[in-house]
């Protein structure tokens, strides 16, 4: 047997001094409390990493030797378990170090992420609780790591890798999440459609890089401007943004777009010389949510890019609002 293990009353038998090493080579904590809650097993394992020694332990209460544990949910399982008899365990997502364990030789440290379960047995005529404690830290550290790789995957798919803004991905996923819940509701939802004027123009007299630039600032202008944590504001594709705003008609969302497209004029990014604007601009079209029209989300994109159409003949650097009872007659 271990130095460091005890084991009362002695294992009878002729293994007993087999499972006594057994009992020091493993690779967990073993804990034996009698019926008054006393410790009468102690393994090697939870001598080195809790820097008790067995003979230290041995005949000490358990809750008094860490009177941290009273009143949580290891002296509730204990207590259920011996009058139960049924074996408890202890979910490691509430209970993640009820034990001070560290590491070996590392005490004062992180504490050992802990898996615990507790079993009642008797022997004799005496009630026993058995107490395994597995040291769970690598795995829960193993799944951290994965669920915030997940994490920062799905963050990245949802943002377009130029501006920072929502894709295209999430604005459809944004967009289809917002009309079932209109659906739902009988609730406003209005949809902007929105194209920098003469890009084209742009990119050919600044280059491409001045025109990624430009991009940028008119994703960060028009975003800043949704103040809603519901609405949206992505990259639709190419020069073209888009906004998804919940719990809103065609009078609020058509002054919203309005206010979009005097703060992108308002930036005063110089345009090309070929551009019908000496500034940066963007023509926008909108589209409300109707139950009887507008109900789906390809009707509803359809409709605010028909008006994105009609501002850009209109001149561009201005706002065409999609009118379904009319457009409906
Ligand atoms: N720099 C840059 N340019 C882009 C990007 N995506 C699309 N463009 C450019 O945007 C321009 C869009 O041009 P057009 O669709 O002809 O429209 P426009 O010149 O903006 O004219 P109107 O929309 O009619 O006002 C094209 O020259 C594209 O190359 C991008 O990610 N970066």
């Amino acid at each position: 047997m271990q130095e460091n293990t005890i084991v009362t009353p002695p294992a009878a038998g002729s293994h007993a001094h087999l499972s006594g090493r057994v009992l020091g080579l493993a690779n967990l904590g073993l804990m034996v409390l009698d019926a008054n809650g006393r410790v009468v097993m102690w393994n090697q394992w939870l001598a080195s990493h809790s820097g008790l020694s067995a003979h230290r332990v041995q005949g000490c209460e358990l809750f008094e030797l860490f009177p941290e544990l009273r009143g949580q949910r290891l002296e509730q399982a204990v207590q259920s378990a011996m009058q139960s008899k049924l074996p408890q365990q202890l979910s490691p997502a509430l209970n993640r170090s009820p034990f001070p364990l560290y590491p070996t030789g590392t005490w004062g440290g992180e504490r050992v992420e802990q898996a615990v379960s507790v079993t009642p047995f008797t022997e004799g005529k005496e009630r026993f609780c058995l107490i395994e404690v597995s040291d769970i830290s690598t795995t829960v550290g193993r799944e951290r790591q994965l669920r915030g790789q997940a994490e920062a995957l799905r963050a990245q798919s949802y943002v377009d890798g130029l501006t920072g803004i929502a894709n295209r991905r999430h604005f459809d996923v944004a967009l289809d999440r917002e009309l079932r819940r209109a659906q739902r509701n009988n609730g406003q939802l209005s949809l902007l459609l929105m194209d920098i004027d003469s890009f084209k123009a742009y990119n050919d007299h600044f280059g491409h890089q001045q025109g990624d630039a430009c991009l940028t600032l008119v994703a960060e202008a028009f975003a800043g401007m949704l103040q809603r944590p519901a609405d949206l504001a992505a990259r639709y594709g190419g020069e073209e943004f888009a906004a998804v705003l919940p719990d809103t008609g065609p009078e609020q969302a058509a002054l919203h777009a309005e206010a979009i497209r005097a703060r992108i004029a308002a930036l005063a990014i110089t345009h090309a010389p070929a551009a019908t604007r000496p500034h940066v601009t963007m023509s926008i079209g909108v589209a409300t949510y109707d139950k009887n029209t507008l109900n789906d989300a390809a009707t509803m994109l359809a409709a605010a890019d028909s008006c994105l159409y009609a501002a850009k003949h209109a001149g561009r650097d201005c706002v065409i609002v999609h009118r379904p009872t009319e457009n409906a007659a």
